[in-house]
């Protein structure tokens, strides 16, 4: 398997605004210097673009470099006092103001430290978007979730969603996935699986049979799970490798140094300092005393060097001058900064942050785990871990805003665009108003799992108090809603206080209760048998009917025997699933049971191959031949040897009859300013 940095294309973050200072501010550096004024503004200006010409042409060399600066050094002495007894209060994950500029929120340690191979988080669920483009009429489109999904090749199990999952897919993994950002030299997360630590993924009724009401109105897809790469320091930020080509792949990250850009970094340090030291001990500017003490000083060293940085000013797209440590680096600092690590390690102090900074700026992420719901068809469900008292933080909640949620919608065909057959899965986890298109969809670890409780609920939604842009509670939609980063936050409070193991529940509102209790009366079991056959396959002791009693290999999910109950040489085609490295990979034949043997529970097979009909909308059952036999079969084929796949759209959440409605905003929560004239009447 690929590592992960390789499979990812994409996901979360903001994009990355560069901070930089102003040309002016470049052209002369020393103009508050005390002599000299104009002479050393000019020579310096002269000897900084030589030498960082020269320093920039002949990078080469070993790294060495940064020191901690003195702000970070005690910034890190607080974070690493004895955290457990100094926290005010035990919590395991923080979301804040991430350490990288202009990328809005991030996820941090708590107080206690992490070991490599410690699980992070409860798993995330795994919520599919396909064929967006294709809903969309093929034309371009808006979708801030684009930023924050994951490559579906992650996903082995997206295999048998769709027809081309890879291509057409992506996956909102809403907790940990969506939250964490990502910078590259300093990765110290890892997803469970695809680094090998194990088997996270998987898919689950979660106890909701496809015979329920509530059957594909959530998701089958959970169990990512996110485990410390290295041993992690509290109050530390965390970050995921979200891959070079995230970054590569997006113009809004131009300026994002990749891991080369922080090797020729250190290279150009190493020959920078080197010129310095040559320039100072030259001999003819050693005749003149005046020069040599101005150039011994701290402040022209700071110069010099914002000299090189401020440069990011004219070539904003620059990776490797923003792979540089910023304005104002001493030369001990960036000699300690080499020493360290090189530059790849300049954040990784300033990623530490203290007990105090997280109280002021960090809120509590792990309030909940999640588990089985106890409401009957609601699939999973969000739990307390902890005693929660009434007007406490239950678990923040950033808010990805989708401005027109006819976006969601999904066709059989195109030609009434107005009348679409259903919606994406992703509606059933947003909020919205009746009198607007907007949707705000949550993320943050298990927000995307709180059930409703129209009767009783012990949690409600509140604004934050923590938002990004608090304006555009006072402009209309058109005039944020595409704004390609989040800006707004919800909080989940407790209306009463809330025991550990509680199910956390809120009101949806009226219009989902009333869409709900309709959808119950009118759900009429329209697929009687069937079973999805990742349920299939968990069943050991499953009696697999002969093709006299059932047809399922020709209707949702098609079943394969396994290579090694067969003898070898025969013609038919054999599928291969899945990754080399993993357990099941192999070759596998469509196969159908003829009959059984009920004393023994084994099986006569036959191995068939499955041909599409044309035009008729369903394929033919071709038997396939062993040698001069008339067919193929095999006898006493135990049950191990059955594997069953989904055929693609034929999970329960592709079914059009599958229940959709957003969760609504209380009115008196909601701007009138955010209503739209165009309210969609669908839903
Ligand atoms: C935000 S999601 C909640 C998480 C969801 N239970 C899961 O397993 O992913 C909302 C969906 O959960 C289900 N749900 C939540 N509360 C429910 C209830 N009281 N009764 C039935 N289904 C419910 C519905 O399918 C709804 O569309």
């Amino acid at each position: 398997m690929s590592s992960l940095s390789s499979r990812i294309d994409a996901t979360i973050i903001d994009p990355i605004i560069p901070t930089l200072g102003g040309i002016n501010s470049v052209q002369c550096v020393y103009s508050n210097a005390r002599r000299k004024k104009d002479k050393s503004c000019n020579m310096i200006t002269f000897l900084s673009t030589l030498m960082f010409f020269a320093a920039m042409t002949t990078v080469s060399g070993s790294p060495s470099s940064i020191p901690p600066s003195q702000q970070q050094q005690q910034q890190q002495q607080q974070s690493t006092n004895d955290p457990t007894t100094t926290q005010p209060q035990d919590c395991g994950l923080y979301l804040a103001p991430s350490t990288i500029p202009g990328a809005g929120l991030g996820v941090f340690a708590g107080n206690k430290p992490y070991k490599k191979g410690d699980r992070l988080a409860p798993p995330d669920i795994m919520i599919p978007a396909y064929d967006m483009t294709w809903h969309n009429d093929d034309k371009g489109y808006h979708f801030l979730w684009d930023e924050y999904t994951w490559s579906t090749t992650m996903f082995p199990d997206m295999e048998d969603d769709i027809e081309d999952p890879f291509e057409q897919s992506s996956i909102i993994s809403s907790g940990f996935g969506a939250a964490i950002n990502c910078m590259l030299p300093l990765v110290n997360v890892a997803d469970y699986e695809s680094d090998g630590y194990g088997d996270g993924y998987q898919l689950t009724t979660s106890g909701v049979s496809s015979q329920s009401p509530g059957a594909g109105a959530f998701t089958p897809m959970t169990g990512r799970i996110f485990v410390a790469s290295k041993d992690i320091e509290p109050f530390s930020e965390l970050y995921a490798d979200y891959g070079e080509g995230y970054f590569s792949g997006r113009s809004s990250y131009d300026s994002v140094p990749l891991f080369d850009d922080y090797e020729k970094a250190d290279k150009l340090i190493g020959r920078y300092m080197k010129r310095l030291e040559a320039m100072k001990s030259n001999a003819s500017i050693k005749e003149d005393l005046e020069l040599v003490d101005l150039l011994n000083t701290t402040e022209f060293e700071n110069d010099m060097w914002n000299f090189m940085i401020e440069t990011r000013a004219i070539w904003r797209e620059s990776r490797l001058l923003h792979a540089l440590p910023g304005p104002n680096t001493s030369i001990p600092e960036l000699e300690n900064l080499m020493e360290f690590g090189g530059t790849g390690m300049q954040h990784y102090n300033s990623s530490i942050k203290s007990q105090e900074w997280m109280k002021e700026h960090g809120q509590c992420m792990d309030n909940i785990h999640d588990g089985v719901s106890n409401i009957p068809h609601a699939g999973r469900g969000a739990f307390a871990s902890k005693f929660i008292p009434e007007g406490d933080l239950v678990s923040p909640a950033p808010l990805i805003h989708i401005p027109d949620r006819r976006i969601l919608r999904v066709y059989e065909d195109h030609d009434h665009p107005e009348t679409p057959h259903h919606h994406q899965l992703l509606l059933n986890y947003c909020f919205g108003h009746a009198e607007s298109t907007l949707l705000l969809c949550p993320y943050g670890l298990l927000n995307f799992l709180i059930n409703h409780d129209a009767k009783n609920p012990n949690t409600k939604i509140q604004w934050s108090k923590k938002h990004r842009h608090p304006e555009w509670f006072n402009e209309s939609i058109n005039e944020w809603g595409h704004s390609y980063h989040n800006g707004l936050s919800f909080d989940f409070v407790a209306l009463r206080d809330i025991n550990p193991g509680e199910e956390i529940t809120i009101d949806y509102g009226e219009e989902w209760e009333a869409a709900w209790q309709e959808h119950v009366k009118r759900f009429d079991n329209p697929r009687p048998k069937y079973i999805p056959a990742f349920e299939l396959n968990k069943m050991d002791d499953l009696i697999i009917p002969t093709y006299f009693e059932v047809d399922y290999q020709y209707e949702n999910v098609l079943m394969f025997c396994r290579q090694h109950f067969f003898p070898t040489a025969f013609e038919a085609k054999p599928y291969r699933f899945g990754f080399e490295e993993e357990e099941d990979y192999g070759e596998y034949y469509l196969c159908r049971a003829f009959s059984r043997n009920e004393t023994s529970r084994t099986y006569t097979v036959e191995v068939i191959e499955r041909e599409d009909c044309a035009n008729k909308g369903n394929y033919e059952v071709v038997v396939k031949t062993y040698k001069d036999t008339p067919k193929l079969i095999l006898f006493d084929i135990p049950r191990d040897a059955f594997f069953f796949r989904d055929i693609p759209y034929t999970r329960d959440h592709h079914q059009f009859w599958s229940f959709r409605h957003d969760m609504r905003i209380p009115n008196d929560m909601f701007p009138d300013i955010w209503k739209t004239d165009d309210v969609v009447g669908d839903i």
